[in-house]
């Protein structure tokens, strides 16, 4: 249990909802209870007072009637808003639930994330959180009321006869306990299973679906297909098991249900012999005591998946339990030279073997810089420890001559505008990717950006509302590079970092965008890498690098 404590103390700013929730709940049951028991009793006295005249015309029908209705209504009503306040509940807590886990994952991010598949987080984010639902929906919530319910349902037949209540009591005890054990017992292992036999048949589909194009290309659909099936076989396995398993609980559960409902017969039909109850409460018992078992017959299920429940739980935790290894102060800095970069005797390693060793860079604010050399010298993990994306061993790394380990999040943010490799889209218009740096951006501004850009033409007929797909997928590898640079160049931060922003362009088109890069804003401090070594003379200074040293 101690896994999902974290998960229950999260439903704190929404336990009113949950409450509430299991209030209706209990109302539904006992409304259900007591239609099933008043019923019984209203037929059999009904039958009773019949045998003579004067009995049938004395016997009271408007009261148990309405009571009868007035059960049948409370348990529809129940029904219907306790669905709508427990769902209401959940959603709200699965909501809470992915914002928290998306608060704690955005910080981990690149270093402590770079071992987890992107389809691996979403399936945490998404499945793994729909899954703890159970626990709320089907553990807590029903666990509390089949609490409730049986105790006051063994309080009224305690009140019938005491012998009654007792039995009823320990009847439903043993069923609401054994009985879900015995399907937590079973279930545990495979529940366990199935988290991950989900989880893979998840990511293997994912992948086969991107790599399409490539796996018709070398004809290894076929392939692919067959792993696909053995892992869908695998998980229909597990949940044929797991079907088994609810299937023997439900079946011991009505057995429970059954034996209690004889034994109760039995004692009443005693206490009716010795005349301690009327023959017409008889019936009473019997429906009572039948009824009371629908608190308990949900539980076994639930808790079956209890493993699974948990197991979720655990790749939630596994990702929570981490601590960024970059922690931003919270303390504003007073930025001395805006624009200036400096690295000082700067070693780092990802892993093992360094990849930067000892390099020592100075540019100016308003200083032009190519940041030339082969590749894996490490250029772009200059750009890393720069962004404060991963921490150097060694060395001192300053922006605007402030160390960046003194900067909150924000204000490094500021200081620079980055185009990464490869340029990240987002599905959407490219006024929407391009507002991501400045979202108080006008349209003029941005038109007026691509078409220094030169990209006025792609626009088409929709002009800024055209559409790029998912992950720019709608345009071309040159489109979706410069749009990347108009993203970063709309961004006015003192640093423009561009890594290899020619890449894949057209001589003239890459001319062109490095016009515009140098004139946009003039003032701004330039730091580029690039592989082409032409027109490196209007750069005012050009660092070399070569196996993650600095050459000169
Ligand atoms: N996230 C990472 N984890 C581990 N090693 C990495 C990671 N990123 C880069 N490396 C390694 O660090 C070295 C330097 O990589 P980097 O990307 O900085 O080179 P680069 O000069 O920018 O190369 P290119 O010109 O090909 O972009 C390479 O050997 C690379 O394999």
């Amino acid at each position: 249990m101690t896994v999902l404590m974290p998960f229950i103390r999260l439903m704190k700013p929404h336990l009113w909802w949950v409450l509430f929730g299991s209030f209706l709940g209990l109302v539904t049951l006992l409304s259900s209870i007591g239609l099933l028991t008043l019923s019984g009793w209203f037929i059999s006295a009904t039958a009773l007072a019949g045998v003579s005249v004067v009995s049938a015309q004395a016997f009271n029908y408007m009261t148990p009637g309405g009571g009868v209705r007035g059960f049948a209504i409370a348990r529809t009503a129940g029904r219907y808003f306790e669905r709508v306040t427990t769902h209401e509940a959940t959603f709200r807590l699965l909501a809470q639930l992915r914002s928290w886990f998306y608060a704690h994952l955005e910080p981990l991010n690149p270093a402590r994330l770079r071992h987890y598949r992107t389809a691996d987080l979403l399936n945490r984010l998404i499945t793994d959180i729909n899954s703890l639902d159970n626990l709320y929906l089907r553990v807590l919530s029903p666990s509390l009321v089949a609490l409730v319910t049986g105790i006051l349902v063994s309080l009224f037949l305690g009140w019938v006869a005491p012998s009654l209540g007792t039995l009823l009591f320990v009847a439903l005890l043993v069923s609401g306990l054994l009985i879900p054990m015995l399907g937590h017992k079973l279930g545990a292992v495979t529940g366990r299973e199935m988290v991950g036999y989900a989880s893979s048949l998840r990511l293997r589909t994912l992948s086969y679906v991107q790599g399409m194009a490539e796996l018709h290309v070398y004809s290894a659909l076929n392939q692919q297909q067959q792993e696909l099936q053995q892992s869908q076989q695998t998980l229909l396995q597990a949940q044929l098991r797991m079907s088994l398993v609810s299937g023997v609980t439900a079946a011991l559960m009505t057995l429970a249900a059954g034996l209690t409902t004889l034994l109760a017969l039995m004692i009443g039909v005693n206490l009716v012999t010795t005349e301690q109850l009327s023959p017409a409460w008889l019936a009473l018992v019997v429906f009572c005591v039948l009824a009371s078992f629908e608190a308990v017959a949900s539980l076994p299920l639930a808790y079956q998946y209890l493993g699974k429940t948990r197991a979720a739980a655990e790749n939630l935790q596994e990702i929570t339990s981490q601590r960024s290894d970059m922690l931003f102060p919270k303390e504003s800095v007073l930025v001395t030279s805006p624009g200036e970069i400096q690295l000082d005797q700067v070693d780092f390693a990802y892993d093992a073997t360094l990849v930067l060793q000892g390099v020592s860079i100075q540019v100016n604010p308003g200083e032009k810089v190519a940041l030339v050399g082969h590749t894996g010298s490490g250029k772009s993990s200059i750009i890393n420890l720069l962004s404060r994306f991963w921490q150097y061993q060694q060395g001192r790394v300053l922006v605007g001559g402030v160390a960046v380990e003194s900067y909150p999040e924000q204000q490094l943010r500021d200081q620079m505008a980055v185009l990464s490799q490869p340029v990240q889209l987002f599905a959407g218009s490219i006024r929407s990717n391009l507002q991501l740096a400045d979202p108080e951006a006008t349209d003029e501004q941005m038109l007026e950006l691509l078409e220094q850009l030169g990209m006025t033409e792609m626009l088409g007929d929709d002009g800024l509302n055209r559409e790029v797909g998912e992950g720019g997928n709608r345009l071309s590898g040159g489109q979706r590079k410069r749009l990347g640079i108009a993203r970063a160049m709309l961004k006015a931060a003192p640093i423009l970092i561009l890594d290899e922003p020619t890449e894949g362009l057209d001589i003239h088109t890459a001319t062109q965008v490095m016009n515009a890069v140098f004139s946009y804003r003039p003032g701004q401090t330039l730091l580029i890498i690039t592989h082409h070594l032409q027109g490196l003379d209007r750069y005012d200074q050009v660092i070399r690098l070569n196996q993650g040293r600095r050459l000169d």
